[in-house]
């Protein structure tokens, strides 16, 4: 047994309510995908993101700081003056701080180090770099794209089908863009779109549909994922429910700041809007449709802090469980918020998606694609076979999605 599968075999005896809560994802071990991700992944967003602009001196400087930090040194806090700072303590930032950033909790170390990021190149200024978002260039130039150019042609066939085929392939649209992860892809082999051959490990669509038209009264809300060839589908998916009356009103959950590299904030919503309403043909009538939604508060935004929170949705504060519970259904998007949505841990496969949600406050559906070793609510079955075909790599090479639905 390698030691990743001990470490996955391994429950310990703590009790969360009945669930026999299992070992919290960290980065320590060589070899396994959360390590990879501190000791790869981050340094080459570093790199990225100092290329992708012409910083000056201190900028590269406080990245140089943060890179040397990440690879060798410890979690050091964020400056006495930052905004967020009462918040961040409050999330557990002096009880990290000290400590290796491969020693603490993964999902804490990641989002921290995004938020670092941002320190490093001002965006929370005061300065001329304030509220430059480092990673706009590659976000624009997959929304730019070829590729996204045939996927809006594509909607024009679609317009011709039949409602509900138009809904299926929407929602499988949204699903599948969650693979347009700019940060996964940065270190992921054969992410490409040939690869999207795979079935889905799970899909309870079918108790999702009648949560989306059992009555026009219905209210979606959509905790986004990526920009780009991500939100643009989930968009497009969210237009056609509020047209064909399936819906009556959509809230869509958006980063406040950047984050993980590709993840939508208000910023990259308009630029997806504009990009259907200049795109012609049918992509343009989408787009036209969200534009007139947004104006008359169907389509509402929100940029909630703890949309970036190092915690697990479990910890959501009053406000945003309150938001949560307003909706007929949450669709919770990709990798990152699945996380979230059932803790950040090496859950036995098996262990039911349903027990894992249930503290959520209303019907709650995930859609994602597997880029990370966290995963519930498999049958027996279906883990086995995975396993025998392709070892653990169906965990996070992005080749399947799911979509799990708890009612
Ligand atoms: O949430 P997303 O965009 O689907 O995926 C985020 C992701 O790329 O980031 C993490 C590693 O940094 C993994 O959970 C996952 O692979």
């Amino acid at each position: 047994m390698t030691s990743g599968a001990r470490r996955r075999a391994r429950v310990t005896v703590i009790r969360m309510s009945d669930i026999p809560a299992a070992p919290v994802i960290v980065a320590d071990e060589p070899g396994t995908f959360p390590h990879g991700v501190l000791a790869e992944r981050h340094p080459a967003i570093v790199r990225q993101v100092r290329e992708a602009f012409p910083y000056g001196p201190a900028r590269h400087r406080a990245l140089d700081a943060l890179l040397a930090e990440c690879a060798e040194g410890v979690v050091a806090p964020l400056p006495a003056d930052a905004h967020d700072r009462e918040r961040w303590r409050a999330w557990g930032m002096d009880t990290y701080t000290g400590r290796s950033w491969f020693d603490v909790p993964w999902l804490w170390s990641e989002s921290f180090f995004y938020r670092r990021l941002l320190d490093a190149v001002g965006y929370f200024g005061p300065g001329p770099w304030q509220g430059v978002d480092p990673f706009r260039p590659s976000k624009r130039a997959e929304l730019d794209s070829p590729a996204t150019d045939e996927e809006l042609a594509a909607l024009d066939d679609l317009a011709g089908r039949p409602e509900d085929e138009q809904a299926l392939a929407l929602l499988h649209g949204s699903l599948w863009g969650n693979r347009a992860d700019l940060g996964f892809r940065l270190s992921a082999e054969g992410a490409g779109r040939s690869a999207a051959v795979s079935a889905l490990v799970a899909d309870d669509s079918e108790r999702l549909w009648p949560l989306l038209g059992a009555s026009s009264a219905a209210t979606l809300c959509l905790v986004a994922d990526n920009a780009g060839r991500e939100l643009v589908p989930d968009l497009l998916l969210i237009a056609h429910l509020l047209a064909h009356g399936r819906i009556r009103r959509a809230v869509l959950h958006l980063k406040p700041y950047p984050y993980y590299v590709s993840d939508a904030t208000t910023a990259d919503l308009v630029d997806a809007v504009r990009r259907l309403t200049g795109a012609g043909g049918a992509a343009a009538a989408y787009g036209r449709d969200l534009w007139a939604a947004l104006g008359d508060g169907r389509l509402a935004l929100r940029t909630h802090p703890f949309s970036c929170a190092p915690l697990p949705y479990a910890d959501m504060p009053d406000d945003l469980r309150a938001d949560f519970a307003a909706a007929t259904v949450t669709v919770v998007k990709g990798d990152l918020n699945y996380r979230r949505l059932v803790g950040d841990r090496y859950w036995p496969p098996t262990t039911p998606f349903a027990d894992l949600t249930r503290y959520f406050p209303g019907p709650v559906a995930a859609l994602r694609t597997l880029k990370s070793d966290v995963i519930t609510g498999l049958d027996a079955g279906t883990e086995a076979a995975l396993t025998a075909a392709e070892g653990q790599r169906w965990r996070t090479a992005g080749t399947h999605a799911l979509i799990q639905v708890r009612t």
